[in-house]
Formats: structure tokens, C-alpha cells, sequence
């Protein structure tokens, strides 16, 4: 998935301006991380790529397609967008099993994709949802999000409950999933822990505009523990000091501790599982449905 963006605004019916003039030309397989304080416009580009906002100045393809025009909208690929709304929905935080939730959103369709999900993000699937720490939850919905392979994928700062290993495991598999399948991720975040050779290009937004752009070839690293110098083309980042390594450390100690569950003999199959339906899971307000949609668009 390829996305050229051409002399990009957006306005908000207050008025207020979104995006500015915001300009990027980015190849499939790209990683694209969006860097920028509160308020910059990251999360306002990336509803405005899932098509969650219509954009009327500027210029917008992707894959070559206006995603705005009907008639060629489907040959955009599969976009999946995981922001805010999707992470806040309360569908998740019911009394209700993993597999059921996996299950709702495809997981008998894309079963080896799901499995591999499954053990990547290390999630228990005899948990049930009203049970679950925030991470933990987190993990499910980012299963559910990423089950059904997408050609872009959008993420707002979904990372942040998750543990330093799971995100290490994410962030891998992500890579790999662009890598295997041409697929290209949007990434904005404010956690940029693990992440210093993730990216293909990073993009600094300032006030809804773009304020620098590198891609990772010209991004260096030097022995100094302070200072970045930054030219128009290239960037040197100084050698920093972070927990990070010794977080990523500790967990793995742990999970060797406990061993990874699918080495767990006594672990039920997730068919058996998602067999035992049950009708008190009946999607009676179609709070799953309406999760799926805050989740992707196609
Ligand atoms: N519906 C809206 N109407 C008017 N202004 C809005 C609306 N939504 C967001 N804004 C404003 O647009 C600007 C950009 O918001 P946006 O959510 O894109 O920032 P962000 O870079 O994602 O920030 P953060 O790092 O806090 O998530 C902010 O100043 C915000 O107040």
C-alpha cells in the first residue's frame, strides 16, 4: 500500500486547522512513525487516511486510488485503523470469553493467523474479559484489530498498557508483516522505547503541518550521550541512557520462568473453547459489531 499525499488539508467544522499543507510520498513496506506534542495533528492524518474524515483541498491516493471516490475505493486494499475509539470501546471490558470475541471478528476464518496472534501476543484464552488487566485486555483487542490482514494499518498510541516484551514481540511482528506482505504502517506514539531501528522514515508534525521528514537511511547513531544534530537530509542521534534493556531483560527472565503457553500440556484448544456458546453473549445492542466498525475500514 503506497500513500502520496499532495498539498493535504483538513479544517474542522469549528474551524480550526487540522492539517496544513502536509505533503508525504510513501512506498509500500514503509513503517512511518509520526512524532509531535499533543494537539500536532497526528491522530487528525490518520482519520483522515482510514477515511474517517473527508478532506476537501488537496490531494489523496492510495495505492494509486482516490479512497474518497465510490467506485474506486475497494482497490485501496484493506485499511485497519486502531485509534482511540476502538481502544475505549466497552464491548471489551464485558463479561465475555477471549474466543468468543476472537471468534466474532474472524478468528474460525483466519485460524493459523489467529493462533499466531495468540501466542505472540501471549493471551490466555480461557480469560474472560471483565477479568482482565488493562494490558491484558489490550492484548485481545489487538488481536482482534490485526486478525484480518490489512494492507495498511493505522496505529494511534495503542502500545502504552502493554509490557516492554509484548510490545518488543508486537512491534516484530509488525515489522515482519510489512516485510512478508507489502503492507505499510502509520504509527503515532509518544513511547519511542524499542523503536530506535523499527521505522523506515519518521515524520516530526508541528500544528497540523509537517515540519521534517527522514527516512532511516540517513538516520544515524553516534557515541556522544547528549545532543541530535539534524540537517535537512541527515540526523545524528546521541546514545541514550533508558531502563528499556534491563525492563526487556527482567520479562524475558520471567516468561522463561513461566514458559510460553502453548508448552502448557493442560491448556484447553481454543476450538473446544470457542465451541461452548452460550446465549448470554448474544450481541443484543451490537456492541460487537459497532466495535468492528470503530476498528477498520475497507
Ligand atoms: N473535533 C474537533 N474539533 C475541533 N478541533 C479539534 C477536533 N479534534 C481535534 N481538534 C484539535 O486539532 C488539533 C490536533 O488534534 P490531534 O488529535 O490530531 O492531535 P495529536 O497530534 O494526535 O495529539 P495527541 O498527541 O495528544 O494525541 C488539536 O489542537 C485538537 O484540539
Amino acid at each position: 500500500m503506497s500513500i502520496y499525499a499532495q498539498n493535504l488539508c483538513y479544517t474542522f467544522p469549528t474551524n480550526k486547522i487540522g492539517l496544513f499543507d502536509v505533503n508525504l510520498d510513501i512506498k509500500p513496506r514503509s513503517r512511518v512513525l509520526l512524532v509531535g506534542p499533543n494537539g500536532a495533528g497526528k491522530s487528525t492524518l490518520l482519520r483522515v487516511l482510514a477515511g474517517q474524515k473527508l478532506i476537501k483541498q488537496g490531494k489523496l491516493l492510495l495505492n494509486g486510488t482516490d479512497p474518497f471516490e465510490l467506485a474506486s475505493a475497494s482497490s485501496c486494499g484493506v485499511i485497519t485503523y486502531l485509534g482511540t475509539e476502538w481502544a475505549s470501546n466497552q464491548i471489551t471490558k464485558r463479561d465475555i470469553p477471549v474466543t468468543v470475541l476472537i471468534d466474532s471478528v474472524g478468528g474460525t476464518l483466519f485460524k493459523e493467523r489467529r493462533d499466531q496472534l495468540i501466542n505472540m501476543l501471549d493471551i490466555d484464552i480461557t480469560w474472560r474479559m471483565n477479568q482482565c488487566s488493562d494490558g491484558e485486555r489490550r492484548r485481545v483487542q489487538l488481536c482482534m484489530g490485526l486478525l484480518k490482514p490489512w494492507d495498511l494499518l493505522l496505529l494511534d498510541e495503542v502500545t502504552v498498557d502493554l509490557d516492554v516484551l509484548v510490545r518488543a514481540r508486537l512491534l516484530a511482528f509488525l515489522q515482519q508483516e510489512t516485510e512478508s506482505r507489502n503492507a505499510t504502517i502509520v504509527y503515532a506514539t509518544h513511547i519511542f522505547d524499542g523503536l530506535g531501528e523499527w521505522p523506515t522514515e519518521i515524520v516530526h508534525f508541528r500544528g497540523g503541518c509537517i515540519v521534517a521528514q527522514h527516512s532511516m537511511d540517513f538516520v544515524s547513531y553516534g557515541d556522544q550521550e547528549e545532543n541530535v544534530k539534524e540537517t535537512k537530509s541527515t540526523v545524528e542521534i546521541a546514545k541514550s541512557k533508558s531502563f528499556y534493556p534491563l525492563a526487556l531483560h527482567w520479562l524475558s527472565q520471567d516468561l522463561d520462568l513461566r514458559g510460553e503457553r502453548t508448552e502448557d500440556k493442560t491448556r484447553p484448544k481454543y476450538e473446544d473453547l470457542s465451541r461452548l456458546k452460550n446465549d448470554q453473549f448474544y450481541d443484543d445492542k451490537n456492541r460487537v459489531t459497532s466495535y468492528f466498525q470503530t476498528t477498520r475500514h475497507v
